[in-house]
C-alpha cells in the first residue's frame, strides 16, 4: 500500500498553482482545494512540479564494483537528485552482457525501491568489441532491455556496429554509442587544445569523437536503424547531429550537465575531480552544446554518474580514473546553465530530463506528463534558493563530484516514485513506505 498524498499548491507546467492528489501510486486528481482524510499533505508552495526525472546514463557499479557504488546507494543518490528512473550502464563485473546479469540488476533495483533501474545491455561480449553479445536474450528477458551500449568503450569495429544496429531493429532497440576513436585517444588525459599543450598532458582531440559520430549516423542511415550518441561534447559533434537529423537519420544525442557548465581550464589545478571521459572541452564547445540542447539538436541531458573511490581520484592526474558523480547535482546544473541563461524553460527541462529519455529508452511508466491517471513519478524543485554544493548533498558511496564547494542554484525538495516518497523536504527517506 502506498500513501495517499496531497501535493498542495505546486507550480505546474502550463497552468497556475494546483493540488495533485496521489492515490495507489497514481495521479488521481488535479485541482484546487483537494483533500482526503488521512492523506499526507506536502506543502509545495513555490515548488516547480516536474515529471520524475529519468537518467539514460548512470553507472551503478553493481555487480562487481560495490566499493564505488551499489544499486541501493546509487538509487538513493538518484532520489536525492529528483530521479525516479535510471538506466544502468553495463560496465560492471561481470559485464551486463547476458540475461542473467540484467535480470539481477532489475531485481536489485526493485528490492531497493528508490527508483526504477532499467539495465542497459552490452553490445559486445565482455565489452571487448569482438563479437555481439546476446542482445535478443537480454531483450526477451524480464529486464526487457532496449538500449545497448559498450559505454566506457567505443564499438569501434564498423562491421560489428553495423550488425548491432541491424540486430536491434527486430525489437525496436537502440545502440547508444560511446563515440571515441581509441587510436586517436591512446594515453589521452584531457581535451586536446591550448590547455593540454601548456600543461604537457596528452590530448583527446575533438575529431576522435566527431569521426565516430559521423561514421555511425551514416551506418544508421544505411541500415535504417536507430542510433543514440552518448555524452556528446564538442561543437563539431553538434554540427554533425544537426546535419544527420536534417537528413532524416534516426539519431538522438545526449549531453551531460558537466559539459554544459565546466571547461578544460579546470584541469590547470590538476584536481582529478575534473578528469572525465569525454573530457571537459573549451568554452566554445560548452556554448555549442548549450545551443544544441536549446534548439533540439541534442535531445536530452544524461548524467554519466560515474562513481570512483577516493584512491582513484585523490592521486596524480595521470593515474586518476575518469568520471564524476552527477545524479544529485544534475537538475541544479541544468538550472544554472540552461534555465538561468534563458535557453530552456521548465517545460523544456521536463522534456530533456524526463519525457525524451524515457521515450528513447522505451521505458514505460516514466516520463509522462503530470496528468490524472498517470503513474505518480513526481519531482518537486525549489528554484528560488541557492547553496554551496557539499558532501552532505551526496548520497552515493563516492564523493568525486566536481561541484563540491561550488555555488549552485535550487534544491530538490521531494521525489515521488510510483507514489512512494523517496525524498522528503530534501532528505532521502530511510525506510520507504512502499
Ligand atoms: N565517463 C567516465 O569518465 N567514466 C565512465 C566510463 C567512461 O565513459 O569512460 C566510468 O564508468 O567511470
Amino acid at each position: 500500500m502506498t500513501e495517499t498524498l496531497v501535493i498542495a499548491g505546486a507550480r505546474m507546467l502550463g497552468r497556475d498553482g494546483a493540488d495533485i492528489l496521489v492515490e495507489d501510486g497514481v495521479i488521481a486528481e488535479i485541482g484546487s482545494g483537494l483533500s482526503r482524510t488521512g492523506a499526507r499533505v506536502i506543502d509545495a508552495d513555490g515548488l516547480v512540479a516536474l515529471p520524475g526525472l529519468v537518467d539514460l546514463h548512470t553507472h551503478l557499479r553493481e555487480p562487481g564494483y560495490e566499493a564505488s557504488e551499489t544499486i541501493l546507494t546509487g538509487t538513493r543518490a538518484a532520489a536525492a537528485g529528483g530521479f525516479t528512473a535510471v538506466f544502468a550502464m553495463p560496465n560492471t563485473s561481470p559485464v551486463a552482457d547476458s540475461a542473467g546479469v540484467v535480470e539481477q540488476e532489475l531485481a536489485l533495483g526493485e528490492a531497493a525501491g528508490y527508483a526504477t533501474v532499467q539495465p542497459i545491455g552490452a553490445v559486445t561480449v565482455g565489452q571487448k568489441g569482438e563479437r555481439l553479445a546476446e542482445l535478443g536474450a537480454m531483450a526477451n528477458s524480464r529486464a526487457k532491455v532496449r538500449v545497448f551500449s559498450d559505454d566506457g568503450f567505443c564499438v569501434f569495429d564498423p562491421l560489428i556496429m553495423r550488425r548491432a544496429l541491424e540486430y536491434v531493429k527486430a525489437f525496436g532497440g537502440v545502440i547508444a554509442q560511446h563515440a571515441q576513436d581509441p587510436r586517436l585517444t591512446e594515453g589521452a588525459q584531457m581535451n586536446e587544445g591550448v590547455v593540454s599543450a601548456e600543461l604537457g598532458l596528452a590530448g583527446w582531440p575533438a575529431v576522435a569523437e566527431e569521426s565516430i559520430i559521423a561514421r555511425d549516423v551514416l551506418l544508421a542511415e544505411h541500415v535504417g536503424s536507430r542510433l543514440h550518441v552518448c555524452h556528446l561534447s564538442t561543437a563539431g559533434s553538434v554540427d554533425i547531429i544537426r546535419w544527420a537529423k536534417k537528413r532524416g537519420i534516426d539519431v538522438t544525442a545526449e549531453v551531460t550537465p558537466h559539459h554544459l557548465l565546466l571547461t578544460d581550464e579546470l584541469a590547470r589545478g590538476y584536481d582529478a575531480r575534473y578528469k572525465v571521459n569525454p573530457p571537459l572541452r573549451r568554452e566554445e564547445d560548452v556554448m555549442a552544446v548549450r545551443g544544441g540542447l536549446a534548439d533540439g539538436t541534442i535531445d536530452i541531458v544524461a548524467t554519466d554518474h560515474a562513481p570512483h573511490p577516493v584512491e582513484s581520484k585523490a592521486c596524480e592526474w595521470q593515474a586518476a580514473a575518469n568520471g564524476m558523480v552527477g545524479l544529485e547535482s544534475a537538475l541544479r546544473v541544468v538550472h544554472q546553465s540552461m534555465v538561468q541563461t534563458g535557453l530552456l524553460d521548465w517545460a523544456d527541462v521536463a522534456r530533456v530530463m524526463s519525457a525524451t529519455p524515457a521515450r528513447i529508452g522505451m521505458l514505460e511508466g516514466h516520463g509522462t506528463p503530470l496528468e490524472v491517471g498517470r503513474p505518480a513519478q513526481i519531482t518537486l524543485y525549489d528554484p528560488s534558493v541557492a547553496s554551496t554544493f557539499s558532501a552532505a548533498d551526496l548520497h552515493g558511496r563516492s564523493e568525486n563530484s566536481p561541484y563540491l564547494g561550488r555555488e549552485l542554484p535550487g534544491r530538490v525538495e521531494w521525489t515521488i516514485h510510483n507514489g512512494v516518497v523517496t525524498l522528503a523536504a530534501g532528505t532521502v527517506v530511510e525506510e520507504l513506505n512502499a
